[in-house]
């Protein structure tokens, strides 16, 4: 059974995952890592050089070939409107979620998230819009407010095995 992480940038995914992972013996696999490794460069290369556009094509496209047990989505995997019912389909969808001021306050300033380089008001409006988005995809939205991955990681392994 796979288990998909969505969510707003800042959410967790990525060390969600790893943490998931090393405490279940379970693989796991970072979208945006495998991504960089397909394309041979950063994710911010990728946006500047080839555009947003053909980025979603690749990242959808590494989504459904993935084989790992554990998937860290990228916070923009609902891009297309088919991708998170195909994630529904294929395995537990978890929405990590936190308020959008404490996820900005992760971000801010960051590099390698072009994405994050909006200003506060648009990306603001953008986390209102995905955040129905993630919700009505998930089959469990889990809160990662004020809270430790350890913690987070517990309530996942206990829904898998409810699942
Ligand atoms: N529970 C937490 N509490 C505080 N900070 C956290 C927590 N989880 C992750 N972080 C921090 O927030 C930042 C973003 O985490 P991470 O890269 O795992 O997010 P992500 O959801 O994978 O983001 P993206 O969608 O951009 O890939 C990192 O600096 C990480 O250390
Ligand atoms: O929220 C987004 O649109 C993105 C989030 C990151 O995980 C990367 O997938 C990329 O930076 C785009
Ligand atoms: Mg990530």
């Amino acid at each position: 059974m796979k288990v998909y992480l969505i969510g707003f940038m800042g959410a967790g995914k990525s060390t969600v995952s790893r943490l998931l992972s090393s405490k279940t013996g379970e693989s796991y696999s970072d979208l945006d890592s495998q991504i960089e490794e397909i394309a041979g460069k950063k994710i911010s290369a990728i946006f500047k050089e080839d555009g947003e556009a053909a980025f979603r094509q690749i990242e959808v496209s590494t989504l459904k070939a993935a084989e790992a047990s554990i998937i860290s989505t990228g916070g923009g995997i609902l891009y297309f409107d088919e991708t998170g019912q195909w994630m529904r389909q294929n395995g537990i969808v978890i929405y990590l979620h936190a308020p959008f001021k404490e996820l900005y306050s992760r971000i801010k300033g960051d590099q390698t998230r072009p994405v994050a380089a909006k200003p506060y008001k648009e990306l603001e409006a953008l986390f209102n819009k995905r955040d129905a988005g993630y919700e009505e995809v998930a089959h469990h939205m889990v809160s990662v407010s004020d809270r430790t991955p350890e913690s987070t990681v517990k309530e996942i392994i206990s829904i898998i095995r409810n699942s």
